[in-house]
């Protein structure tokens, strides 16, 4: 710290500028006056026959008279310093400046003081309490001021008892060497300063134990707790009607959101907190109950907690009731004389309601808790739903039934058909589009119109034409179902449409006979696969799995029965031709008047049975 340093002045709470005088009058008064004239500070010594001034060695500054006797002398007027000899009586304190650049004096924070009781520090003004106190009992015969005075190597309290007598009570600091001061800092701590090669140092600081950590009165401000056991952010607002004086830095402390009214103690209550610690070191009430200690606060109105420390025994104990309330520390655990306080808060939004009984509110709280959960399930149920039916109408599960054909996603058949791009043509049920898959092989997307969601339909002959396989027949690669859109992929057919080369006129796409007659011939023979083949191969198994890998085995086997089942005996084939068929040496012939599907041939069989000799054996072999 640097020289000098400020232990007195005149008037603190009303600096001067540049130009300011003081003036000791020829009628004994010393004036300070400022630029503009006006008296900012006096000594009011006026007509007290004051000699002189003299600033004496130990910082004294005294107005005496012709006889040398102080008629005024700064020491009586103590600001936030003390100098060595100088006395701090009953009735003044000392109070610290704002900050160390703000050298006005706090309002209502902190300040030292002495009482008949002994020595205190407080913090707050309605009433001041103590977070430091060097108390003093025993038999009080001292008639004059009570004071402490400030002495080499201690702090002297004389309360009881007057000078020249020993001190009632003595906190020892460290002996003088070389100039000191003691000085109450703007954070309540009292420093003991010695001027020490070249500079201020701080020798003692005998409050610093009051005002560590939590045990500050304003480690978290005012309305706050500070949690004991945790270090980074120990500090939040009282439990209540509390809020942040500033979110960002909670050791601000919190203000109250609705002042409590002094008359309506029906809307109060308490908010209890366990394992408290208060620094306020004097009691309201001594050896009370907790009930005692919380009736003594309803009954007052100023009182913004019950606190309540326990003594040697669980029953009784010390009741404190603050009109401010600063940092309270708290623990997770039991304290030393464990103690509780129970803040004093509105009962929050009571107004409307405060004539129903707990019943009716309980009541009331379980019907709207009822309406809620069940809306809240409703809601859940109808999400659900909703996500299956679009989970059916976009993620169709039929992939894995056998004999159906690939499902591509729309992405997929997006960038085939580079966003559908390249139209092929248009039929009766919508647009075709080319496109090229990943794997190389060319593809021709038709988008159906019109399906909307006809989404059974759609899937069941989507898997109908994915079972068809017939050289002769453009096979369906795949589907796809997105949203209401449906697609259908088919292998690309490089020459196109049949159509385009039958009716193009130009000499290119002229058809030689040949080539038609081969057209012809295959169309007929894909048509033929339809109309026989493909029914018969409806009718395998679709549930089974295996009957369907082996379905044109199954349709080879069927047609071989049908062989032999035709009402024209005559037309069945030997049993020789028979196992030629079914070792695949030679054709089952096509022209068979026997349908497993059609009940009409049935029936004609059964029909044509009646007129006829009686079959021989079985209808399967039939005679010949
Ligand atoms: N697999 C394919 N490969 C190449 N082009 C195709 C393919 N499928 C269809 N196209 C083209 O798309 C056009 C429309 O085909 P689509 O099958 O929709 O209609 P269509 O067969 O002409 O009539 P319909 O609506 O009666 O079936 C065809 O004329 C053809 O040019």
């Amino acid at each position: 710290m640097g020289y000098p340093q400020v232990v007195w002045s005149a008037n603190r709470d009303h600096p001067v500028s540049d130009g300011a005088i003081l003036t000791l009058t020829s009628t004994g008064g010393l004036v300070l006056q400022d630029v503009d004239g006006s008296t900012v500070w006096t000594t009011n010594t006026t007509g007290k026959s004051v000699a002189g001034l003299n600033l004496t060695d130990d910082g004294n500054l005294v107005l005496f008279d012709i006889n040398s006797f102080v008629v005024w002398q700064s020491f009586d007027y103590p600001t936030d310093c003390l100098l060595l000899g100088q006395r701090l009586s009953q009735g003044q304190q000392l109070i610290p400046s704002v900050s160390s650049t703000d050298w006005t004096a706090q309002k209502g924070l902190f300040s030292l003081q002495v009482t008949d009781k002994g020595l205190f520090a407080y913090v707050g003004s309605n009433p001041p309490q103590a977070y430091y106190s060097y108390a003093v009992s025993g038999n009080d015969t001292n008639k004059g001021k009570r004071y402490v005075t400030f002495l080499n190597g201690s702090l002297s309290l004389f309360t009881l008892t007057a000078e020249p007598s020993n001190p009632d009570g003595v906190i020892t600091i460290p002996q003088a060497s070389t100039t000191q001061y003691i000085k109450l800092m703007p954070d309540g701590h009292l420093k003991l300063f010695e001027w020490q090669a070249g500079s201020w140092l701080v020798v003692a600081d005998p409050f610093n134990s009051y005002l560590e950590g939590c045990k500050n009165p304003l480690a978290c401000g005012r309305n706050a707790l500070c949690l004991g056991n945790q270090r980074d952010q120990p500090c939040k607002c009282l439990p209540g009607d509390f809020i942040a004086v500033d979110y960002q830095k909670p050791h601000l402390g919190c203000t109250e959101i609705t002042p409590l009214k002094c008359n309506a103690t029906q809307d109060q209550t308490w908010y209890p907190i366990q394992n408290v610690a208060y620094f306020n070191i004097i009691a309201d009430m001594e050896n009370v109950d907790i009930e005692t200690c919380k009736q003594a606060c309803v009954n007052n109105c100023s009182c913004k907690a019950a606190i309540f420390r326990y003594g040697l025994d669980a029953s009784y104990g010390d009741c404190y009731l603050p009109y401010e309330l600063f940092t309270m520390m708290t623990f997770p655990y039991v304290i030393h004389r464990n103690a509780s306080a129970f803040i004093k808060v509105r009962i929050p939004s009571l107004s409307p309601y405060s004539k129903l009984s707990l019943a009716g509110i309980i009541l009331i709280s379980t019907i709207v808790s009822v309406v809620f959960l069940l809306g809240v399930i409703g809601f859940l149920i109808y999400l659900i739903c909703k996500r299956r039916r679009a989970t059916l109408m976009e993620e169709e599960p039929i992939g894995e039934l056998p004999g159906m054909p690939n499902r591509f996603y729309y992405e997929e058949l997006k960038t085939a058909t580079d966003n559908f791009n390249k139209k092929l043509g248009e039929g009766g049920f919508g647009a075709v589009y080319e496109g090229t898959l990943e794997d190389g092989s060319k593809i021709a997307v038709k988008c159906l119109e019109g399906l909307g969601q006809v989404n059974k339909s759609f899937l069941a002959e989507v898997q109908s034409i994915g079972s068809i396989h017939h050289v002769n027949l453009v096979r369906l690669r795949g589907f796809c179902a997105w949203k209401s859109q449906r697609f259908l992929v088919y292998e690309f057919m490089s020459n196109g449409s049949l159509d385009q080369w039958i009716y193009h006129r130009d000499q290119e796409h002229i058809l030689e006979w040949e080539c038609r007659k081969k057209i012809i011939l295959d169309v007929a023979k894909g048509l033929a696969y339809l109309h026989e083949d493909w029914m018969l191969l409806d009718m395998v198994d679709k549930y089974s799995e295996n009957m369907q890998t082996h379905a044109l085995e199954v349709v080879e086997m069927m047609k071989v029965a049908s062989w032999c089942l035709q009402y024209d005996y005559t037309k069945r084939p030997s049993m020789s031709t028979v196992v030629k068929a079914l070792e695949g040496v030679i054709e089952v012939e096509s022209r068979l008047d026997y349908n497993f599907t059609d009940p009409r041939t049935q029936n004609t069989i059964v029909e044509q049975e009646k007129d006829m000799t009686p079959l021989m054996g079985s209808v399967l072999s039939g005679p010949r």
